[in-house]
């Protein structure tokens, strides 16, 4: 095996599992033991691959090794374990390896592919209008949060079913938010006992510490809801014809063309790859535009640059759009620079070889949990000098021309799992930053005494990072700002 921190017979590195923000340990144990290394949790082997020129000779030139996923036990059914737990087979991101994943991916793909993205760029700039008018209407200085959790919700139910939320307390969005929390809460094997050792699925419910049983149940009720509920919706509204554009929409017209309308498989595939993007997308999300406040709290003067170049180019008459954005380098470069700073999946989600495989000499075997550092890959020094520095210039040439950078890719995954929503997550994050900035400033907020209160720039988590608790205050720019956000549609 790749080598790795020594291990204790039987048990092997279980005490030595890092839990809270892993990548950090795990960045430490690459700079000590090399691009690959191992470890054995009572027997299962992890390892990890740190570098890009490992996780690209593994999980992208050896795609069709690395295809599979680690089961979880929590979400999963009996062909894994021999007890029903919460029957999420139909998640894309945690499928183990099948034709039925590989179905539901294809709906993902092709839902989310750059010509799709572009058909969603309306809906993207008038849902982020919407959140403007929030943030207007309750500053407060931790709401934010709470409007961009919004922002995120109504974005996947408008692009997944042509939906639009009617708010925070909107049904479909409920039923989706309350499955999410418990899937986030029992992804890894150390949110959950029975993800560790699966076996304690099968003692009676009754025994102490059984209780993810009934915690799965609901899980599975709400699960259910959340795939059935707005997939009926399109539907109905289809039959009756007025069904707006949206993935789902799109893959059933595209069933219909090619004559399996009807036909109960494949239109399961669509209502499960659909119902699988709200708790792909929702944290990850979250997580990426709250990140943004705190970069823009912490940083005055990108704040400063970016704002001058908006109102060079857009001017202060308007708020931007997507035609805007190819003169917009130095907005482009922040959002770059925010998914290489923090990125949200720092460990990526854990592959699968489907059998041994030799690496540089080293076995890799069949059913290791696979995961990629992308941290250390995004914080690279030789590659990123200086790397915990939120520097959008990384992505511009010296004539201020925007610099793309392909690496950026990986912090979207490797090989024939990675995240199919990377340009719609590029979309976002520029429509979200351009507006924000055209219509307010961002700055840290005071206390009683009319001190600054820090920001914490670091994160936390477990599998995904995500900014510790902070405050800030969003004030209009100025006179002209407020007649912007004053000219917003209300919602219809
Ligand atoms: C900043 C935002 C996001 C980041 C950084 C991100 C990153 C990732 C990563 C690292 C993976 C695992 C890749 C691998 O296994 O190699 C993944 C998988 C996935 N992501 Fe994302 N993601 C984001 C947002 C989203 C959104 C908004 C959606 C849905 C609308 C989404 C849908 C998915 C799906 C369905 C998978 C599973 C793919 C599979 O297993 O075949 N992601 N994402």
């Amino acid at each position: 095996y790749p080598p790795g921190p020594p291990q204790l017979p039987v048990i092997g590195n279980l005490f030595d599992l890092p839990t809270e923000t892993p990548w950090i340990k795990y960045t430490e144990w690459a700079q000590q033991y090399g691009d690959i290394v191992s470890l054995n949790v009572g027997g299962t082997v992890i390892v990890v691959v740190n570098s890009v020129q490992a996780a690209d000779d593994l999980l992208d030139k050896r795609g069709a090794k690395y295809i599979d996923r680690p089961p979880v036990p929590f979400f999963l059914v009996g062909e894994v374990h021999s007890s029903i737990l919460m029957n999420w087979s139909f998640f894309v991101l945690i499928a183990p390896y099948t034709d039925g994943w590989r179905a539901r991916r294809k709906h993902c793909v092709r839902g989310l592919r750059p010509r799709a993205v572009q058909q969603y760029q309306g809906t993207l700039t008038d849902k982020v209008r919407h959140f403007l008018k929030d943030v207007r209407a309750q500053p407060d200085a931790q709401a934010f949060r709470t409007h961009v959790e919004e922002l995120q919700g109504a974005i996947i139910m408008s692009i997944v079913y042509g939906y639009d939320v009617s708010g925070p307390e909107d049904t479909y969005l409920t039923v989706a938010r309350d499955a999410n929390a418990i899937g986030q809460r029992h992804f890894s094997p150390g949110d959950t006992l029975v993800n560790a050792l699966p076996f304690l699925a099968q003692l009676p419910e009754w025994l102490p510490g059984m209780g993810f049983h009934a915690v799965a149940r609901i899980g599975a009720r709400l699960g259910a809801k959340m795939v059935k509920d707005p997939y009926l919706l399109v539907k109905s509204r289809m039959e009756q014809g007025f069904a707006r554009p949206s993935l789902t929409r799109d893959c059933l017209e595209e069933l219909e063309q090619s004559g399996l309308a009807g036909d109960e498989e494949a239109e399961t595939a669509i209502m499960e790859s659909s119902g699988s993007l709200y708790l792909a997308g929702a944290d990850t999300t979250l997580s990426t535009l709250t990140t943004m406040f705190a970069v823009l709290a912490l940083h005055p003067g990108v704040q400063e640059k970016a704002q001058a170049e908006l109102d060079a180019v857009v001017g202060r008459s308007r708020l931007p759009d997507f035609g805007d954005r190819p003169r917009l380098p130095y907005i482009n470069a922040m959002c770059r620079e925010l998914v290489r700073w923090r990125p949200v999946a720092p460990m990526s989600v854990p592959h699968a070889p489907l059998e041994d495989d030799v690496y540089n000499g080293y076995l890799i075997p069949k059913g290791a949990v696979v995961l990629t550092n992308i941290w250390a890959m995004m914080h690279d020094p030789a590659v990123y000098p200086d790397p915990d520095a939120y520097r959008p210039e990384r992505f511009l040439f010296t004539d201020g021309k925007f610099k793309d950078d392909p690496r950026l890719a990986f912090a979207f995954g490797f090989g024939r799992r990675s995240c199919p929503a990377n340009h719609l997550v590029d979309a976002t994050l520029f429509i979200f930053v351009a507006s924000l900035l055209s219509a307010f400033s961002v700055r840290k907020a005071k206390d009683a005494q009319g001190r600054e209160i820090p920001v914490d720039g670091t994160h936390g988590g477990r599998v995904l990072s995500h900014p510790k608790d902070f405050k800030c205050l969003i004030v209009p720019r100025d006179a002209d700002a407020e007649k912007l956000l004053k000219d917003i549609p209300d919602r219809s």
